[in-house]
């Protein structure tokens, strides 16, 4: 773990509201030495698509994934890129013409895991009643069957994320709202205003993420009072591991686990009220 000098003040819970990134924040990043699936790449499966489409989903993530996280270009220079990305194999998935009543079966078979802690996190902050915003470019419908098939998708969590449009037979036909990515989500973050609007009396945010984008995250938070973020540095440690310690106040290097984040909730939610 690395710490920044960042001294970040956290109060007790009633002040609080935790925003999220899902897909290597929340989800495993590896398990056993073997990557786990995101949001998207749960959708490989045979139930839903076609082997030319996976070639292609596949040959798009080994294109693009590489320069999402690659440390010598700006975040100016990934940006066409990653909306490239997203339209292609979104596109693709619409053209399969996906059936939404198949989504919970492909999620059963995949090998997508949450965090080890991942419970403890969810259900305290649920306890405590804090909110918990969920901030995904990934795809919305997935993530939600992922943490209900977890047991931890309580009434304190919203999501924000691609979601899928189907029509009256339930197939896929378009993807709703505007895209997000992992590069523009404080756009997104100002579109949901109304949210954050709701959670004004809450201005102190703790932020997980795993990109330097998830910083962005909060955003659409008007007054935040106090800010504690971590990061989690899955993958690329020694290309990234300066800008993300310069960016995040605490960096998690290959942690798999909840640990840091449920210690911290631990001590804010036993925090006496300020
Ligand atoms: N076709 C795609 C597009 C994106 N990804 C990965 O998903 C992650 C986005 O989700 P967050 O919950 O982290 O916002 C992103 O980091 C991409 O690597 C993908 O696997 N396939």
């Amino acid at each position: 773990m690395c710490m920044s000098g960042k001294d970040s003040l956290l109060s007790n819970a009633w002040y609080q509201q935790v925003i999220s990134d899902f897909d290597m924040t929340l989800s495993r990043f590896a398990h056993n030495g073997k990557r786990c699936p995101t949001t998207h790449n749960i959708l490989d499966n045979d139930l839903l698509i076609n082997d030319t489409c996976k070639k292609m989903i596949r040959e798009l993530l080994n294109t693009y994934y590489p320069i999402e996280i690659d440390a010598t270009r700006t975040v100016e220079e990934k940006l066409p890129h990653m909306v490239e990305w997203w339209t292609s194999v979104h596109e693709l998935l619409i053209q399969q013409k996906i059936r939404r009543d198949l989504l919970a079966q492909a999620v059963k078979q995949s090998s997508a895991m949450l965090r080890e802690g991942y419970k403890v996190f969810f259900d305290r902050l649920q306890e405590q009643q804090v909110p918990l915003l969920i901030f995904s470019a990934g795809l919305g419908d997935i993530l939600e069957e992922v943490i209900r098939q977890n047991h931890v998708f309580h009434p304190n969590v919203h999501v924000i994320s691609n979601y899928m449009d189907f029509d009256q037979s339930g197939v896929l036909r378009a993807f709703k709202g505007q895209l997000i990515h992992t590069f523009n989500k404080r756009e997104g973050a100002l579109l949901h205003a109304a949210h954050f609007r709701e959670l004004k009396e809450r201005p102190n945010v703790l932020l997980l993420g795993d990109s330097l984008g998830d910083l962005t995250m909060a955003d659409g938070v008007a007054h935040t009072q106090h800010a504690l973020t971590i990061g989690f540095l899955n993958d690329q440690v020694e290309e990234r591991k300066e800008s993300y310690v310069n960016s995040y106040d605490i960096v998690l290097v290959k942690d798999e686990t909840m640990d840091v984040p449920n210690a911290i909730l631990n001590y804010i939610t036993t925090a006496p009220a300020k």
